[in-house]
C-alpha cells in the first residue's frame, strides 16, 4: 500500500531526466501525458505516467482534470536580505543608472547597511515571508546567496539564515557564498577581493557554491579568477554575475572555471555563447532584471539554445533588480521577451535549474525522485506562461505532503 495517488491529472509535465542540464534542441523536448497519474510512497515517485489501476494507496487526491508538474525549482535568488529600497524606483523612472546608483554608495551598499542592522531573527522572518510566496507559487527547491554583509560576521550571519529557512521549511536550498558582492565604500578592491578569500573557510561550513559579480565598477575578470580558483581549491563550485551590462568576457572566465552556472548573460559575447554549447555550464537567465531595470536588451536566450547551450531561468529575487518571488511572472517574461518556447521555459524551470544548482533529485518526477509536485489551475503547460502576473499554483506537494493550497474566497 502506498501513501498517496493523484488522480484525475488531465497533463502531466515530464521534463526528461539526464545526467546533465538540456541542451540546444533537446530542450524543447518535453514528454507531456495526458490523463495521468501519480503514486507516491515514503515521500518519493514511485509511478508518475497514464492511469493505470495497478496501484493503491491510503490516500487518494482527485487534481479534477488540472495540469501536474514537477515543483519548479528557482535556482538564483538573494532571498536573505534586510530593508527594501523602493525610494530608487524613482531614481530609476528619473534615468539613474543601476551602477550609477552603486557607485553613489546606493543599491547593494544600501542593502548592506541594513542587512547589517539586522538581527539574525529579523532577517530569518523576514526571509521566511519570501520563501512562503515561493511555495505558494510553486517552488520547493531554491538557492540563495549571501552578498549582504561584506565582511566575517555579517556574510556568516546570511548564510546561518539561509541554514535555518532549509530547517525551518520543508523544502530544499542550496547555499552560495557571494562575498565579492560590491566594495564597500572607501575600500581597494584587491585588498577587499583577499579579505572574502579569507573567510571562503569559514564559509564553506554552510555554502555550497562560490558566486562573484564580475561587473564594470564591481570587479574584473583578472579579479573573479584569482577568487573561483581559490574556491575550487578549497572544494567549492563557482556560480557567477557575469556579464550583466558590460560584456566583460564573465562567460568564458565562467566556461574556464567549470562554473556550475553562469547568471545574467545579458552582455555575453558570440565567442562566450559558442564556448557554453560546448560545456556543462548553465546560463541561468535572469530577465525579470532586464524587465525592472527598464533595460530594452534582453539576454541572448535563442542564441545560446539554438546554438547548442543550456539555459535556466530564475528571479534573481533581491531588494534591488527584481522585486519579485513569482517565477511564473518570470516563466512569462521568457516566453514574451526570450523567444522562448513553452517547452524549453518548463525545462528551464525544473531539470536545468535543478543541474544549475546541483539539485539531481528535484525538477523531474522519474521513480524514486523526490515527489515534489505543483498542481496548475491551468488547461495545458502553456497557459501558465501566458496568463501572466497571477498564481496558478492550485496544490503544492513537497514530499509527497499537501503544503499549500490555494485559499478560496470567504463570502
Ligand atoms: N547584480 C548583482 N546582484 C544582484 C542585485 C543585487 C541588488 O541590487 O541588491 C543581481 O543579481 O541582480
Ligand atoms: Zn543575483
Amino acid at each position: 500500500m502506498n501513501d498517496l495517488i493523484i488522480k484525475n491529472i488531465k497533463s502531466l509535465i515530464l521534463p526528461k531526466k539526464s545526467d546533465g542540464p538540456l541542451k540546444g534542441a533537446e530542450m524543447d523536448e518535453l514528454e507531456i501525458i495526458d490523463d495521468a497519474m501519480i503514486v507516491v510512497d515514503d515521500g518519493k515517485v514511485v509511478y508518475a505516467g497514464e492511469t493505470s489501476d495497478e496501484y493503491d494507496a491510503s490516500e487518494v487526491v482527485d487534481a479534477g482534470g488540472r495540469v501536474a508538474s514537477p515543483a519548479l525549482v528557482e535556482p538564483h535568488t538573494h532571498v536573505v536580505h534586510g530593508g527594501s529600497r523602493e525610494h530608487e524606483m524613482a531614481l530609476k523612472r528619473q534615468g539613474v543608472d543601476y551602477l550609477k546608483i552603486l557607485e553613489q554608495g546606493g543599491g547593494i551598499l544600501n542593502t548592506v547597511e541594513q542587512t547589517r542592522k539586522a538581527t539574525f531573527d529579523e532577517l530569518l522572518e523576514k526571509a521566511s515571508t519570501n520563501i512562503t510566496r515561493m511555495i505558494q507559487h510553486g517552488v520547493l527547491t531554491v538557492e540563495s546567496k549571501s552578498g549582504y554583509g561584506l565582511d566575517r560576521e555579517n556574510e556568516l550571519k546570511q548564510l546561518k539564515v539561509s541554514k535555518a529557512l532549509e530547517e525551518k521549511f520543508p523544502i530544499v536550498m542550496r547555499h552560495t557564498y557571494l562575498g565579492p558582492h560590491a566594495i564597500p565604500k572607501g575600500r581597494n578592491a584587491d585588498e577587499f577581493m583577499d579579505e572574502m578569500i579569507a573567510l571562503l573557510d569559514e564559509a564553506k561550513d554552510y555554502a555550497d557554491f562560490a558566486d562573484v559579480f564580475t561587473e564594470t565598477g564591481v570587479f574584473t575578470v583578472e579579479q573573479s579568477r584569482k577568487y573561483m580558483e581559490a574556491a575550487r581549491e578549497k572544494g567549492f563550485r563557482v556560480k557567477i554575475h557575469a556579464d550583466e551590462i558590460d560584456p566583460l568576457g564573465g562567460l568564458e572566465l565562467a566556461i574556464e572555471q567549470d562554473a556550475v552556472s553562469a547568471d545574467h548573460l545579458v552582455a555575453a559575447s558570440e565567442e562566450g555563447k559558442k564556448q557554453l554549447a560546448e560545456s556543462d555550464t548553465v546560463a541561468v537567465l535572469l530577465p525579470g532584471t532586464t524587465f525592472y531595470l527598464g533595460k530594452e536588451k534582453y539576454a541572448d536566450a535563442r542564441g545560446m539554445i539554438d546554438g547548442g547551450g543550456a539555459v535556466s531561468l530564475a528571479t534573481d529575487y533581491n531588494p534591488g533588480s527584481c522585486v519579485t518571488d513569482n517565477l511564473q511572472m518570470i516563466m512569462a517574461i521568457a516566453a514574451l521577451k526570450l523567444k522562448m518556447t513553452p517547452n524549453e521555459i518548463w525545462n528551464a524551470v525544473t531539470v536545468n535549474a535543478a543541474h544549475a544548482i546541483d539539485a539531481p533529485d528535484r525538477g523531474t518526477l522519474e521513480v524514486g525522485d523526490a515527489a515534489d509536485i505543483v498542481i496548475w489551475d491551468a488547461p495545458n503547460h502553456e497557459y501558465i506562461p501566458y496568463h501572466y502576473g497571477v498564481n496558478h499554483a492550485y496544490q503544492v506537494f513537497a514530499d509527497g505532503r499537501l503544503l499549500y493550497e490555494r485559499p478560496g474566497l470567504k463570502f
